[in-house]
């Protein structure tokens, strides 16, 4: 299983790479992979096993932070609505998106990063995203609010962009143009 000992932290190269498509089908080792991301996910967020292993509860994973430079993501999360969404994703890509933005009010964090950097992460408030999920299928997901906040999260991590790059470096706090808080 995956630990924290699993994770890069911030310093690492992978963590400012473009990650490579994974070339399809995935072959028996990446598909492993990404259900061991997912398994990490569900296993961070069951108070027993988190405390037996000191895991950092996520929602999010992606590859790059297992210094794995490939374009693979996890979630496993549950939205303000109670809908759920748990997802391993092979070359997830964003075909189209809105213009409003959002942004998380509480700010973001991120596994690789073990400090707090505060401030606003202006993000798109809807994104339409395409990829090839654990099973080889085709995956569209219309996604919005918190949702489409975790996607581009990860995303971002397989095009080397961390959260706080995001971050209005003169007001963290200032509120981004056409965007609105996601609480
Ligand atoms: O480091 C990662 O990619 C996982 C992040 C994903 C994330 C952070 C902020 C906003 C959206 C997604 C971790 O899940 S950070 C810890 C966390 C745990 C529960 C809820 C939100 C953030
Ligand atoms: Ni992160």
């Amino acid at each position: 299983m995956l630990t924290m000992d699993n994770i890069v932290r911030e310093g690492h190269p992978s963590l400012r790479e473009v990650a490579n498509e994974v070339a399809l089908p995935a072959n028996p080792e990446e598909k492993a992979l990404l259900q061991d991301m997912l398994e990490f996910l569900k296993n961070s967020q069951d108070e027993k096993i988190c405390a037996t292993y000191n895991l950092r509860p996520g929602v999010g994973l992606a590859a790059p932070q297992l210094g794995i430079n490939k374009r693979m993501i996890a979630v496993h999360f549950e939205d303000g609505n109670g809908k759920q969404y748990s997802y391993g994703l092979f070359n997830p890509k964003i075909v189209s998106h809105s213009v409003e933005k959002a942004y998380l009010a509480v700010g973001e964090g991120c596994l690789s990063v073990d400090r707090s950097v505060e401030g606003y992460v202006p993000r798109y408030a809807r994104i339409t995203l395409k990829a090839t999920d654990i099973n080889g299928d085709d995956v569209k997901l219309r996604l919005k609010d918190y949702a489409a906040i975790v996607f581009q999260h990860e995303l971002d991590h397989l095009n080397g962009i961390m959260f706080y790059d995001h971050i209005n470096k003169e007001n963290p706090y200032a509120i981004p143009e056409n965007a609105k808080p996601v609480e």
